[in-house]
């Protein structure tokens, strides 16, 4: 199999570091160069001993010019506003660039300056970025120099409601999506609420109504729905005591009469030949059912009593939440099967 030379910047921070384990796994990629700037001298196997006789590289500090000299493809899992240049920079030295963070996940650049609260420089390369789910937007994936691959609970939000918005069924003012995520999408700067007496045995919302994850769920689902009306979602995010996986709920009303088994058709219609989602019926998804795997297990269900839909979807969000899912849009955009490297299932318990 032909070798890709892949680097990775943001390589010491949990999503990176993820990454690194997929690629070191990955037949197609020659892991050529890792960074953090901390650890910058640093053996990677220092940092995370669990990669330990995995890979033998030293973290160095970020030059993207330096970096994409030694690199056919360049994944970025930098914080947001971090990866405007180096995603400019890696992109005007003609590599394939799959970005993690948000800094060109939203079309609107209005919309990204007010919710990140940072001006963005490149514009025009936000115009050219791909939205990087593949079950959605494989065939401009393929095509892509740039993608940006989606946050972990848009991944999870967007996958379970696609379907009724594609269809038309969704009334675009009714979706109230409640999502629970593990830790470890706080990234590993620590911090307060990240502290083991903190968040253990704790269930904490957050921004409620205020999550920058907002606008890229309504973005997507509008896309995916036609633009035939404006979606709005009332989102709260909850931070559970877990190390990793998302557990997203979320709950609608339809436009017209549907019943369960018609909805479960159109699900395994529209989701058909997906490798990496699963359909459940009478098990209900748990993050346990996916940790360390790629798959978007989702469930449909229905109260019928009350009059809403509800769907329910799990992924890991360092895999199908960041690394996997980065991973299989670079595999589409280097012409290999959309699973190379992503095979393994989850772990269990
Ligand atoms: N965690 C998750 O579940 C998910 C994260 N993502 C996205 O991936 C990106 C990384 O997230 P995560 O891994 O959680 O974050 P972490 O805080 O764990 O890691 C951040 C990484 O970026 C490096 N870094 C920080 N600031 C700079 C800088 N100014 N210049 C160069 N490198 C820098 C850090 O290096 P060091 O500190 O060693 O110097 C570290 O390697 C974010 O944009 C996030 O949105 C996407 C989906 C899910
Ligand atoms: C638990 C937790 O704090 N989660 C993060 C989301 C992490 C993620 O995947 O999203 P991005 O890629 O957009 O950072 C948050 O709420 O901001």
């Amino acid at each position: 199999m032909k070798k890709f030379r892949v680097a990775i910047a943001g390589a010491s921070g949990y999503a990176g570091a993820e990454l690194v384990r997929l690629a070191a796994a990955h037949p197609a990629y020659e892991l050529t160069a890792v960074t953090s700037e901390k650890s910058a001298g640093q053996s990677v196997a220092s940092v995370f001993p669990s990669l330990t006789g995995v890979v033998s590289h030293t973290f160095e500090a970020l030059a993207p010019h330096a970096l994409a000299e030694r690199a056919d493809a360049v994944f970025l899992a930098l914080p947001h506003t971090k990866s405007q240049e180096p995603v400019a920079l890696c992109r005007k030295a003609g590599k394939l660039v799959v970005d993690l963070s948000a800094d060109y996940r939203l079309k609107d650049v209005a919309a990204y300056e007010q919710w990140y609260q940072t001006p963005h420089a490149y514009p025009q390369l936000l115009q050219e970025a791909v939205y990087g789910l593949p079950e959605l937007h494989r065939s401009a994936i393929a095509k892509a120099g740039l993608v940006a691959s989606p946050g972990c609970y848009p991944t999870a939000a967007i996958l379970q409601l696609a379907p009724l918005c594609k269809q038309g069924w969704l009334q675009p003012d009714s979706i109230v999506i409640d999502a629970k995520s593990g830790i470890s999408g706080a990234g590993r700067s620590p911090a307060l609420p990240y502290h083991f007496p903190e968040a253990h045995e704790s269930l904490e919302p957050y921004k409620i109504g205020q999550h920058r994850h907002i606008p890229e769920i309504e973005q997507e689902l509008g896309i995916v729905g036609g633009r035939t009306a404006a979606i709005t979602v009332a989102f709260t995010p909850h931070l559970v005591p877990m190390n990793r996986g998302i557990l997203c709920t979320a709950y609608c009303r339809l436009t017209k009469d549907v019943s369960l088994n018609e909805l479960r058709a159109l699900y395994r219609d529209f989701y058909k030949g997906e490798r990496f989602i699963r359909l459940f019926e009478e098990t209900m998804p748990n993050p346990r059912y996916i940790k360390g795997s790629n798959y978007c297990d989702i469930g449909i269900y229905q109260d019928r009593r009350a009059g809403w839909v509800v769907t329910v979807a799990a992924v890991d969000n360092l895999v199908k939440g960041a690394a996997g899912q980065a991973i299989q849009a670079m595999n589409l955009m280097m012409g290999l099967p959309e699973d190379t490297g992503l095979t393994a299932p989850g772990s269990y318990p």
